[in-house]
């Protein structure tokens, strides 16, 4: 799977002039992370959002997004099959661990009911997290909740992600452990992703290519 971005450019409508906010072009390969490093202000949260099939009024975006070589302009977010994950874990708090992972499964429809008990335990296991299904969310430390917010991301089996600033959060030690495991399993699943980030280290963790934009 690839994520090409075909001269996707991003216009704030209030803005005097016809200079877009920003322009990128990118093919991102599958297990590739491309990172996008700029100032505050340059566009780079609605940059994803227009990818996510997000983007809001007074932004409106040209240019094209494939999947392969599906178009995706036009679909809905739900049927993008783009993941996300923000700085914040964004976990829904009235459901346990396991419930927070069931239910980017059920969205999916990929996983049998049967089945999704057992998956989820592999999931929770596979991050150091054996047992800890029941446990409410708010349990769980920073570190914990980001890790359970990358399965819940992954559970959806999205076919390309997007990484809004997903360490900035977590403390020194916490957001190295992050990082080798986050890109390990994006690796491991062949995912094309793109990272935004204001951290040099988080784009050189990544090991793909880095766009810099300009200043505003
Ligand atoms: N709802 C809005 N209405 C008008 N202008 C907005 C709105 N949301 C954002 N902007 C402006 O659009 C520009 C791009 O915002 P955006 O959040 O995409 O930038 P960013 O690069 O992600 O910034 P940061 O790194 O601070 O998160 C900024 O100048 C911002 O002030």
């Amino acid at each position: 799977m690839t994520l090409k971005l075909d001269n996707l450019a991003i216009y704030n409508k209030n803005s005097a002039g016809k200079r877009p906010l920003l322009e990128v072009n990118v093919e991102i390969k599958a297990g590739e992370v491309v990172s996008i490093m700029g100032p505050s202000g340059s566009g780079k949260s609605s940059l994803l959002n227009a990818i996510a099939g997000q983007l809001r009024e007074p932004f409106k975006q040209t240019g094209c997004i494939y999947l392969n070589t599906a178009l995706i302009d036009d679909l809905p977010p739900y049927k993008r099959k783009i993941g996300v994950l923000y700085q914040d874990p964004l976990l829904f708090e009235h459901m346990n661990v396991g419930e927070n992972i069931a239910f980017a499964m059920v969205q999916n429809k990929q996983i049998a009911a049967s089945q999704r008990q057992t998956r989820i335990a592999a999931m929770l296991e596979s991050v150091g997290l054996a047992d800890m299904a029941t446990r409410p969310v708010h349990s769980l430390s920073g570190g914990q909740q980001a890790r359970v917010a990358l399965l819940r991301t992954l559970a959806a089996s999205p076919s390309a992600v997007l990484l809004d600033e997903p360490f900035s959060k977590l403390d020194i030690n916490t957001r190295g452990q992050m990082r080798k495991w986050v890109f390990e399993q994006l690796l491991k699943r062949q995912l094309p992703t793109l990272m935004v980030t204001h951290d040099k280290q988080d784009a050189i963790a990544a090991g793909g290519r880095i766009i810099e934009l300009p200043p505003c």
